[in-house]
């Protein structure tokens, strides 16, 4: 039996902080201690949970599920109104009825990540060995952890295969790690904007927004809740600095040149005399009412550790070798952070494993980021991806 609680999460409310809010539209499959989750370091996390959303209806043989992957800060709620933010779902440009995920044909569920902030356990959850929050007791994370924690929730549902597994950016390394993990679970793979492993600049950022966080006196070594603090200023500057990577130059321009906020001329101080200085601004301060400090450390790291022919000897076609799943990569021209030759070598290394794959550069100028926005490119070809893969898996043809 699943076993369904509503979420009791552990902290971000907007100006009071706490660490047990209800986010009353998730549900919660809960593990207890005789099914512990086996981590990468080494360590067995029991007991832990996994709060999730689902949208459409499972069909009797259970064929006709997606798993949609989040990416780094963005959570289950992928097309209902965001508990926290109050703003529409995160993924509504794919997800919805009529849409290239289509809930009025597919069963789609989308989990929080393990070692998330929006119901699944992670640092800010209760240790329940000291009856406080983990902080940086909790261990490191990888995204094969992600991904395992996600099949035992599969499991509960009894399914077997999944349809189709979905995901851009960190969401994307989940799906291929799906695909690697768990080759015979999954049909068919949407892996949208995403790489193998992490390069060495993308490893480089996510250091510097970690240092920001752990530079604010009132992140107190990861102790914050038990202070009675947030490290606000540090987690608002690593997401600025972030947020910038997930844009481009051509965006930036396009959307604010040196255009000027409120006002005419400069001030001659340090005020958010730019509006794209005041846009920065607001995308940090906006991002820390919804997320949790820690987390955030957690879940860089994880992409940081991210590599899949490490795991292979080196070897990427090999991780790959056999496979049966249906392949669809999509990238975009003005993505500096998973550039399309990332997503090239994807494709190269599922040629020489003998997979079956398509792939697709959408040129676009809004950046990383291009795959949560209305791309029309981008969404008519997840669109007859899907369907095309849904034809063989024998989902009939959408009525639309
Ligand atoms: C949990 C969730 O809700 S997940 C939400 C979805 N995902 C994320 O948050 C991921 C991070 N966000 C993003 O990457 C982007 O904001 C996207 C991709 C989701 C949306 O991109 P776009 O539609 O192009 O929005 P854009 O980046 O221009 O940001 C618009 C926001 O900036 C604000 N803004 C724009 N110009 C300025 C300015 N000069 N000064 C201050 N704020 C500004 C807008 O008022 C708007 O605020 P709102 O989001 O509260 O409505
Ligand atoms: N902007 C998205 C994608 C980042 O890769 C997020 O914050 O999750």
């Amino acid at each position: 039996m699943m076993n369904i609680h509503s979420v009791k999460g552990q902290k971000i409310a907007a100006g009071e902080r706490t660490q047990e809010v209800d986010h009353p539209h998730s549900l919660v499959a809960q593990f207890g201690a005789d099914q512990p989750l086996p981590l990468d370091c080494g360590i067995e996390l029991s007991p832990f949970q996994i709060a999730y959303q689902t949208y459409g209806t499972l069909n009797a043989d259970k064929s006709n599920a997606i798993l949609v992957c989040h990416a780094l800060t963005m959570d289950q709620h992928i097309a209902n109104v965001h508990p926290i933010t109050g703003k529409p779902g995160g993924w509504l440009t794919l997800v919805g009825p009529g849409k290239p995920i289509d809930t009025d044909r597919y069963f789609v569920i989308c989990s929080n990540v393990i070692g998330g902030c929006m119901g699944s356990t992670g640092p800010a959850s209760i240790n329940p060995a000291t009856g406080k929050a983990w902080g940086l007791d909790f261990p490191v994370i990888t995204i094969p952890d992600m991904v395992r924690a996600q099949a035992m929730l599969i499991d509960r549902f009894g399914i077997d295969k999944l349809f189709c597994v979905v995901g851009g950016s960190m969401g994307g390394m989940q799906v291929l790690q799906w695909s690697v993990a768990f080759p015979e679970r999954v049909f068919s793979a949407l892996a949208i904007a995403c790489a193998t492993r992490h390069s060495a600049q993308n490893i480089a950022f996510h250091e510097l927004g970690r240092q920001a966080v752990m530079a604010d006196p009132d992140w107190q070594h990861g102790r914050y809740f038990e202070h009675g603090c947030f490290p606000h200023r540090g987690l608002a500057v690593a997401r600025m600095a972030a947020h910038i990577t997930y844009l481009s130059d051509a965006a930036l321009h396009r959307k604010f040149g040196r255009k000027m906020q409120d006002r005419e001329l400069p001030t001659f101080s340090f005020d958010a005399d730019f509006q794209v200085e005041s846009y920065l601004r607001y995308q940090g301060s906006s991002f820390v009412e919804r997320f949790d400090a820690n987390s955030y450390l957690y879940l860089t790291r994880a992409m940081d550790y991210f590599d899949i022919a490490a795991d292979h000897d080196g070897v990427l076609a090999a991780a790959f070798r056999g496979t049966q799943t249906r392949f669809c990569v999509v990238s975009f021209t003005s993505d500096w952070l998973f550039p399309t030759s990332e997503s090239r070598a994807i494709v190269h290394a599922l040629n020489a494993g003998g997979a079956r794959v398509s792939f697709a550069e959408i040129v676009t100028d809004k950046g990383h980021d291009a795959f949560l926005l209305d791309e029309p490119e981008f969404i008519d070809i997840a669109r007859a991806f899907l369907q095309s893969a849904g034809t063989a898996r024998g989902l009939g043809k959408a009525e639309h």
